[in-house]
């Protein structure tokens, strides 16, 4: 059945995912097929005066431990919020998905076209998290689909951990740690050093990257960067031009990039020997952004005197015993290295961090789910207009999402034009433009009408009512 993410190719929209419902308790419904409304939100009209949307229809799940902060918000407003503690595996995924408007991730589940595909009712995607690697952000964009999440909210955690982990890796801590766990007294002070006066080189100077820098030049050490962009430097750091400028002149190297084609495996045999002899290499971003069997090369043959790692190219879906999983493709020559600090991809796992997120995303998520307002999007433009005025009758606020081609506005405009639109506002982000008009005076029978003429236009992804 066709259903309201469908693009047409022929150009001719398909239908309707939601039924009407004048009942004041109506709940959730599977899509009808016979409806003739479209879009993601059930529409609920009370006898002779029109009415917001019911958010207690609105499904949504989170998954991955979402913080009580989020969670609070959600349930707040009055959503029907399923939580679960892990990722779950796609299987699973596929047949939760199907029937959510709303999920909430972090970092580990992939919400891949095929898992997207499925989602016929999604409308919103919050990553409580900095990374959306783990989204495919072009295909939500293209179904109407917005995608949130948390730009900032965790750097500081990560820039701490990684301001630990160069001092423990330069003390060896972790290893004198374990041989005590042992029974060994092991007193050594060869090849343990200061950070004062080292020099730190940071792959990728954003959010973290720059927090990094602020930290680690109170501590003493040098700063160099390396960017694709062109960065103003803060404090006494410098932007050098190019990796292996900054693997060249670095002691403690750490990675602070996005995982993109060009970041994968952007550490390899090539830049492991470029580094120093007896320099560090730390890695929080993500696990792809190293190639593994080149690190424990360049470990074993002594060019680097240590290492840290918080991500890895296949990570647990859940806490627990890790040897069956992700890790076991390097086994023992992994995990017999020295000075090589192992932790469970906790960079951003603060208390802090994580009820900062929870609010900032779930509050997102509610300006988009109630307000049609996708400010902090990361996959649609960045439209919005001040509240909805609910205590006005007849109010209604219409949300076009469509494709970016030539004479949309106009035929938009042709439709609202017998309507008095109170406000309107349209932005496009490459293919997808997002369109949102406050329109007054309208009757059931108008939002209807005018709903069924968007939803007729060859360029729509998606018509959303709100009232
Ligand atoms: N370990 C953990 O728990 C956490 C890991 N992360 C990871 O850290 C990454 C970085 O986070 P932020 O600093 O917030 O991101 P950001 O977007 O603020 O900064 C990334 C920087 O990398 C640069 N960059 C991109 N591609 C590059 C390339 N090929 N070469 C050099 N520079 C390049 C960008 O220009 C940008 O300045 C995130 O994408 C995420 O994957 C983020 C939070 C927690
Ligand atoms: O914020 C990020 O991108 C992170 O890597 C942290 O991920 P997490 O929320 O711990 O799954």
């Amino acid at each position: 059945m066709a259903t309201a993410r469908d693009i047409s190719q022929s150009g001719a929209p398909k239908a309707v995912s939601y039924s009407l419902s004048a009942s004041p308790t109506a709940t959730f419904h599977s899509p009808p097929s016979n409806s003739f409304l479209s879009g993601g939100l059930p529409l609920r009209i009370a006898p002779k005066q029109l009415k917001p949307f019911n958010t207690e229809d609105i499904k949504i799940l989170l998954l991955e431990n979402v913080n009580q902060t989020g969670r609070d918000i959600l349930t707040g407003q009055g959503y029907q919020v399923e939580f679960m503690k892990s990722s779950l595996p796609e299987d699973q995924l596929i047949e939760k998905i199907r029937d959510v408007h709303v999920i909430g991730i972090r970092s580990k589940t992939k919400l891949t076209e095929k898992v997207l595909r499925e989602a016929k009712n999604l409308l919103v995607v919050g990553c409580f998290c900095i990374g959306t690697n783990q989204v495919d952000l072009d295909y939500a964009a293209k179904h109407g689909i917005a995608v949130f999440n948390s730009p900032f909210a965790n750097s500081r955690s990560v820039a701490e951990l990684v301001i630990a982990e160069i001092i423990t890796l330069a003390r060896q801590l972790g290893d004198r740690s374990n041989e005590m766990h042992r029974g060994t007294w092991n007193k050594v002070s060869a090849k343990c050093w200061e950070i004062r006066g080292k020099t730190l080189g940071i792959v990728g100077y954003g959010h973290i990257g720059s927090q990094l820098s602020v930290l680690a030049e109170a501590m003493g050490m040098s700063v160099i960067y390396y960017d694709v962009q062109s960065l103003m430097a803060i404090g006494s750091a410098k932007q050098v031009p190019s990796l292996d400028a900054l693997l060249q002149d670095a002691d403690f190297v750490s990675l602070h990039v996005p995982e993109t084609a060009e970041t994968k495996n952007m550490m390899s045999i090539k830049q492991f020997e470029q580094m120093k002899t007896g320099s560090y290499l730390i890695n929080a971003s993500r696990g792809t952004v190293v190639d593994i069997p080149a690190l424990i090369k360049a470990m074993r043959g002594g060019k680097l005197a240590g290492a840290a790692l918080d991500v890895y190219p296949n990570e647990p879906a859940a806490n627990g015993d890790y040897f069956n999983g992700s890790l076991n493709h390097w086994g023992d020559e992994l995990l017999g290295l020295q000075n090589l600090i192992l932790t469970p991809h906790i960079g951003g796992s603060t208390e802090e961090a994580q009820r900062a997120i929870g609010v900032e995303v779930a509050d997102s998520l509610v300006r988009y789910i109630n307000q049609g307002i996708t400010l902090a999007s990361v996959n649609l433009p960045e439209v919005s207009l001040r509240s909805l005025t609910l205590e006005e009758p007849n109010h209604a606020r219409v949300i076009y999402i469509h494709r970016n081609v030539p004479g949309v506005l106009r035929k938009v405009n042709e439709i609202l034009g017998d309507h008095n639109v109170d406000k309107q506002i349209s932005d496009s982000k490459g293919d997808i433009a997002y369109l949102m008009a406050d329109v007054s005076d309208v009757k059931a029978e108008d939002i209807r009408s005018i709903r069924d003429s968007l939803d007729s236009l060859s360029s729509r992804i998606l018509t959303r009512v709100l009232y």
